[in-house]
């Protein structure tokens, strides 16, 4: 537990979309505190667009609850940006005019810098019509205005999905920036793990509609071991992920107690090792930090 601010607080989030059997999302409960930058990971299907919905206030749970800048989502709209998947923008303004629909909007807070500096990095034109944009043009523009708003959570749906990687760079350097200056929280779901690595501080993964890992990627990261040795028995470690190597076996492991000393070679895994052994064991207990575990409820606590 923690007695850091939340940017999202989820407890029992369960949510069925129309008649389907199946929720998309089911009992989920996680906190991310603020200032962090979250990944947001998970095959397809997981439930990651269905989270990012719920946060902005465009949907409702089914069950339980999710705090969003300590308020109801709908409540914290004002202060989120949300770039959806499919980047709605209208179509027969120019980029201009949309950022200036963007300043219109979001009176008293707007920073007409930071968007410009996100839309026309490329060399865009500020003349040219949406309708006639690329896929990946369209991500900047989309982006400009969630950076324009000084939100103080981004909820971010494959931004970088249709950005070239020289674009993917500047969006990751302007996400970091907002972070530094304003404390900005910004939750990002991507396929492209490596990319997360080196810029996540916080990281969510989603299977199936349940969160199997949340929590700081420092702390995930060290609460697991890559284990290599001669013997297959890895006790009292719980093994996520377990095979035969040249040298002998290999586990990725949830530690329990001390890895060194067992003769073992003994490395720290990366956040991608992680996220793919979780995922191809779908049995391997799910994992969430203290940080990432929700402040027990008032009325829980009466
Ligand atoms: N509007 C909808 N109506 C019915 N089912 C839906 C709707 N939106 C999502 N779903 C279902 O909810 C589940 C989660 O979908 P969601 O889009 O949240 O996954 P995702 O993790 O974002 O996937 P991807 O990585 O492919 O974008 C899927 O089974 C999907 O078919």
């Amino acid at each position: 537990m923690s007695a850091e601010p939340a940017a999202l607080e989820a407890r029992e989030l369960t949510i069925r979309h129309g008649r389907r059997r199946t929720p998309a999302l089911r009992d989920c409960s996680f906190r991310l505190p603020a200032g962090r930058v979250c990944a947001l990971v998970g095959p397809n299907g997981a439930g990651k667009s269905t989270l990012l919905t719920l946060a902005a206030g465009l949907r409702r749970p089914t069950a339980g609850t999710l705090r969003v800048l300590g308020a109801g989502p709908a409540e914290s709209r004002p202060r989120i940006g949300y770039v959806a998947q499919t980047r709605p923008l209208y179509p027969r303004l120019t980029v201009a005019d949309t950022l200036r629909l963007g300043a219109e909007l979001n009176r008293g807070r707007w920073d007409q810098d930071a968007a410009e500096r996100a839309a026309y990095a490329a060399g865009l034109d500020p003349r040219s019509r949406v309708r006639a944009l690329s896929g990946g043009q369209r991500t900047r523009v989309a982006l400009a205005l969630a950076l324009g708003k000084r939100a103080e959570l981004l909820l971010l749906d494959e931004p970088m999905a249709d950005l070239d990687p020289v674009a993917r760079h500047q969006l990751m350097g302007a996400l970091l920036a907002a972070v530094a200056e304003h404390g900005t929280t910004v939750v990002m779901s991507s396929h492209v793990l490596a990319e997360l690595e080196g810029t996540c501080d916080h990281l969510l993964l989603l299977d199936g509609g349940r969160i199997r890992l949340a929590g700081a990627t420092d702390d995930l990261r060290a609460a697991h071991a890559r284990l290599t040795g001669t013997a297959s028995d890895f006790a009292p470690h719980t093994v996520v992920e377990s095979g035969p190597t040249g040298r002998g076996h290999t586990a990725l492991v949830r530690s329990r107690g001390p890895v060194d000393g067992a003769g073992w070679l003994v490395e720290r895994p990366s956040l991608e090792e992680l996220v793919l052994a979780h995922l191809r064991n779908p049995d391997a207990p799910a994992l969430r930090t203290e940080h990432a575990t929700p402040t027990p409820s008032q009325e829980a606590a009466a």
